[in-house]
């Protein structure tokens, strides 16, 4: 077959591709006018959201299309299609470039508005104050454990988790040197040299870190800095403009960080979902074994607990832990009323899908 000839087969599919998606959008838009009415719908459904993809994917079988560009093309199109219902604001740390600013595009695609936030506290601020509907914030990386920046910031919010997002982490050494024997400093902070501690130590043992936050500011430094080196994404090198001297330096070829959405939505049940909640267990001796006995004793499956101090009173921790079930399930319910029963206060953080 002739290639005017394919590309004209390629035309035709593409006039009722573009019919298709104008008919979806129309139906996005009506969905929207039933979500004006009703209060507690919300424009962003995650639920709905994971249910949509999967069916996609269910039907691609075997398709030529591989599975992941066919995800990408589809949370394009919801992009779009919430964007039709209302513009939503997405809050995350920057400058652009960051994981998390990529974490969020990917969740979000780029029919969403987004503003990049200095810190962690600030993108929980932009969404209690109303200036986001959503913010994006790190939690955890497979690699490092958990980002104790962003649990801390639960003890003093009532947002809510609504969604969660898991991404692989690739870290690239970029400078303007010519060679790593020429880095004089290296620009970084703990969470991103702890995931390419190895590589670090063997290739650039003796040089100083200056601690720079985040990822993206790592690469503006480095390209301000001839004899200087940063600990960048990808995509921060482009922005700024600066080399990357050696791709991959991360230990762990399956490096994976989790990023929370936070904000004021609360996803209904769906039979596969997640929960955070944050407690206090009694000082009392065995209490915080009792607390946990209560996860075990309802088959309620714990996925994560990190303690962390409370700022108020030295030597006393809090709790965060997530796992399997929504709020709602009963198996949930009766372990939460039995951890209440050990603990001083229970904070649930929400109840969202799986990711
Ligand atoms: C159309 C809806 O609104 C949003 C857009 C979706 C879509 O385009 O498929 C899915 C979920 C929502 O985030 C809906 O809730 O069904």
């Amino acid at each position: 077959m002739s290639l005017t000839n394919l590309r004209e087969q390629i035309d035709a599919i593409d006039s009722e591709l573009v019919s298709l998606l104008n008919r979806r959008a129309e139906i996005s838009l009506q969905v929207g006018k039933q979500k004006a009415g009703e209060p507690n719908v919300r424009i962003f459904a995650p639920e709905r959201e994971r249910d949509v993809i999967q069916r996609v994917l269910a039907l691609h079988s075997d398709g030529a299309l591989p599975k992941d560009a066919l995800v990408a093309i589809y949370r394009e199109i919801i992009s779009a299609s919430i964007a039709l219902q209302r513009p939503i604001t997405v809050a995350y740390w920057g400058p652009p470039g960051t994981f998390t600013h990529m974490a969020a595009l990917q969740r979000f695609g780029s029919s969403a508005q987004f503003h990049d936030a200095s810190n962690i506290p600030s993108i929980f601020g932009e969404v209690e104050r109303g200036l986001a509907d959503f913010g994006v914030v790190p939690v955890e990386n497979s690699t490092e454990g958990v980002v104790n920046y962003t649990l801390d910031m639960f003890h003093e919010t009532e947002l809510k988790i609504c969604a969660e997002i898991y991404i692989n982490i690739a870290h690239q050494l970029v400078s303007q040197a010519k060679s790593i024997a020429d880095i004089k400093r290296l620009y970084t902070f703990s969470q991103p040299l702890g995931q390419c501690k190895q590589w670090v130590e063997t290739h650039l043992p003796n040089v100083p870190i200056v601690e720079t936050m985040p990822t993206s500011r790592a690469a503006e430094r480095a390209s301000e800095d001839p004899e200087g080196a940063g600990i960048s994404t990808e995509k921060a090198a482009e922005i700024y403009g600066v080399p990357i001297l050696q791709p991959h330096i991360e230990d762990n070829a399956n490096n994976r960080t989790r990023f929370l959405v936070i904000g004021r939505n609360e996803p209904p049940q769906t039979g596969r979902d997640k929960t955070s909640v944050l407690f206090a267990v009694k000082n009392e001796p065995g209490s915080l074994g009792r607390a946990l006995r209560a996860f075990e004793d309802h088959n309620v499956n714990l996925s994560m607990i990190a303690s962390r101090p409370t700022r108020n009173v030295s030597w006393e921790y809090v709790q965060f832990a997530d796992f399997q079930g929504h709020e709602k399930d009963e198996p949930v319910q009766r372990a939460l009323a039995e951890l209440r029963k050990h603990s001083i206060y229970v904070n649930v953080l929400g109840s969202y899908p799986e990711g």
